[in-house]
């Protein structure tokens, strides 16, 4: 099973974390992640009951580090924030959708749990790899932030231990500038180049590409290049 970090961003109510250690725990999870929380004191602490341990072992970081550091990005978002996936045109997939494709997988996965009042912001969203919702009611579709947390914890709990080493975001990068340099190299029209790229970056995030798939793929871009090469230097000599 990979290893699993629930990510509070900016919380804005104590009660909420608490709660939210508590529903980690009930489900085997014991990473949270607070970026920039509210105050965290005695309901918190009260609310996580029997998951204190979660709560003050909690780490703070920014949220630049969570994506710095993480092998794969999770951003949750409710119903009414479905339209700014659209509009950024990256799918969206239910929890148990997210536990299929994790499964076999190993490294760090962290999932993002947006703000009370407001969720996750368009950017948080576009530089995650993938994004998930949770399907609920059209007349309410919004849950309680703990609730959530609790929903795709219960998911993700059953997944099967990893085997399979998650490709970390220096090694996917790597692999974008390659295409990257491979496209100039096969002439692919300029102006299309970055939104190419983005493409590609959020097909390998979505896909959750493992260390071995990466090297297969360069490996591959390294042969189209010396057959490339060749071609040039059989030219050149006719
Ligand atoms: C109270 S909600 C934020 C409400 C905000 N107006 C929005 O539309 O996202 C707090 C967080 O709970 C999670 N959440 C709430 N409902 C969700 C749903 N249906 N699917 C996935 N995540 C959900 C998201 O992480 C969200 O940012």
């Amino acid at each position: 099973m990979p290893e699993i970090e629930i990510v509070l961003v900016q919380p804005l109510y104590e009660g909420n974390i608490g709660f939210t250690a508590r529903a980690m725990k009930n489900f085997g999870f014991t990473r949270l992640v607070l970026v920039d929380p509210c105050e965290i004191g005695d309901d918190a602490i009260a609310r996580a009951s029997h998951a204190r341990d979660v709560l003050e072992n909690a780490e703070r970081m920014s949220l630049r580090e969570v994506y710095d550091r993480s092998d794969l990005v999770v951003a949750t978002t409710g119903e009414l924030s479905k339209s700014v996936c659209t509009s950024m045109r990256m799918p969206y997939y239910r929890p148990s959708e997210i536990g299929s494709i994790l499964e076999g997988a190993d490294g760090r996965v962290s999932i993002l749990f947006g703000r009370e009042n407001w969720g996750l912001n368009n950017e948080e969203v576009s530089r995650a790899d993938l994004i998930c919702t949770i399907p609920t009611s059209e007349i309410y579709p919004i849950l309680n932030l703990s609730h959530a947390v609790a929903i795709v914890c219960s998911e993700l709990a059953a997944i099967p231990r990893g085997t399979y080493r998650l490709a970390g975001k220096i090694e996917r990068e790597a692999l974008i500038e390659h295409f990257g340099s491979f496209l100039e190299r096969i002439e692919h029209p300029e102006h299309k180049r970055s939104n190419t790229l983005l493409m590609m970056r959020r097909i390998f995030g979505r896909t959750a590409l493992t260390t071995r798939e990466v090297s297969t793929l360069h490996g591959l871009l390294r042969r189209a290049e010396w057959h490339l090469d060749h071609r040039d230097t059989e030219n050149d000599n006719i």
